[in-house]
């Protein structure tokens, strides 16, 4: 698969703000990427660098295997074949949506330019709508009208800031699967901003979480789970503990749950302190056992409970259950651990990375 963008140490500064640091990722050709991360971390700034809004303050944008912006230059936006869509949509309220739609369309004959407008109108399943205005439509309709107009010009990407934000919570839901599936049946290479992880998982193909200008991981939603590369994914992406341990030899670590065996995604030697991830789905309730947790709390989640669990030195690890075999707060329980493979970082929330050196 051939890389549609790519970004080789992108920095970028605003005055004394390190906006984007030292940024690499590359998005295949026909791929939905995904920047996910907290308000401030960088995310529209990598976007708006891309796009030709801003230009890197080190590093590079290549585009098809172009380099389209470097230190301190970059080619204008209108060079880039680079399609966005923004959280305000910012359709043309005078236009119809067929106008709308052609508003970036190259001047063609009127015979080529409504087949295009028709074809993209039922692509985003709106056939017939063109005579509308944009007010005359719902939110929802409007989304898709705005994913039209960007793609009639038949972008190299296209670019999408937070496009569900401004939506109801109804939309917010169905919406990114609705959309994903039209970028794939058009075979757009995209990429896409968000906070939220939902949308994020729903929508992308990879997905990059960040934080502070750093990306910690470029990864598929399984990976940035199971195998998140650092304490900040571990943490930022689904949810569970990290539980203190000593490494005892490869692949073994001695914890308040027992010694665990397993892959693990780092070797430490023997005596390494560690923080062990533990996911809710990693420590199962055998209610057999002699009782070495107390159930502290239970959210009912319909087809299971999540527990938050309380060890004997104060440890506390969350565990899922199915809700028939359920347990009072109060009661003591036994744990089993069924780890598949240990997470596993140097005690003290450290990167593993050599080159990072926050957090
Ligand atoms: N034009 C600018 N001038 C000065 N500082 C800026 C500018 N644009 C962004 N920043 C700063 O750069 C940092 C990253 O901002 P950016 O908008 O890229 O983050 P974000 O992750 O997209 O946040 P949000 O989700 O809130 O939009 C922030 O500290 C922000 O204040």
């Amino acid at each position: 698969m051939s890389e549609r963008l790519s970004l080789v140490d992108l920095t970028v500064r605003f005055g004394r703000t390190t906006a984007v640091e030292g940024v690499n990722l590359k998005l295949p050709t026909g791929v939905i990427g995904c920047l996910l991360g907290p308000s401030g971390c960088g995310k529209t700034s990598i976007l708006r660098t891309v796009a030709g809004f801003e230009s890197p303050s080190a590093g590079v944008v290549r585009l098809h295997g172009n380099t389209v912006a470097g230190a301190g230059w970059g080619h204008p936006p209108e060079q880039r074949r680079v399609g966005m869509i923004f959280q305000d949509l910012a359709l043309f309220p005078h236009l119809t949506v067929a106008d709308n739609i052609g508003f970036g369309l190259p001047k063609k004959p009127a015979d080529k330019r409504q087949k295009r407008i028709d074809e993209l109108l039922e692509l985003v399943g709106l056939p017939g709508m063109g005579k509308r205005y944009p007010h005359h439509m719902s939110g929802g309709q409007q989304q898709r009208v705005a994913i039209a107009r960007a793609l009639a010009p038949k972008p190299e990407i296209l670019l999408l800031d937070e496009p569900f934000s401004s939506l109801d919570v109804e939309l917010r839901e169905t919406l990114p699967r609705e959309l994903r599936d039209i970028l794939r049946e058009a075979e757009t290479t995209a990429l896409l901003v968000t906070h939220d992880q939902t949308e994020a998982f729903a929508m992308a193909d990879i997905v990059g979480v960040m934080q502070a200008g750093r990306l910690h991981q470029w990864d598929t939603a399984y990976n940035l789970y199971h195998r998140p590369e650092t304490p900040f994914v571990a943490d930022f992406i689904g949810q569970g503990t990290r539980i203190a341990g000593t490494m005892v030899g490869p692949g073994r670590v001695k914890t308040e749950l027992g010694l665990l065996e397993g892959q693990v995604s780092h070797e430490y030697p023997p005596g390494t302190e560690v923080d062990v991830l533990v996911r809710p789905d990693d420590v199962i309730i055998d209610a057999d056992g002699p009782g070495v947790a107390e159930i502290e709390e239970r959210v009912f989640r319909g087809a299971n409970f999540l527990y938050t669990l309380a060890l004997p030195g104060g440890t506390r690890l969350l565990s899922l259950a199915p809700s028939h075999d359920h347990y009072a707060p109060g009661v003591r329980v036994n744990l089993r651990p069924a780890f598949t493979h240990l997470v596993l970082f140097p005690r003290g929330g450290g990167f593993r990375h050599a080159d990072s050196d926050d957090e």
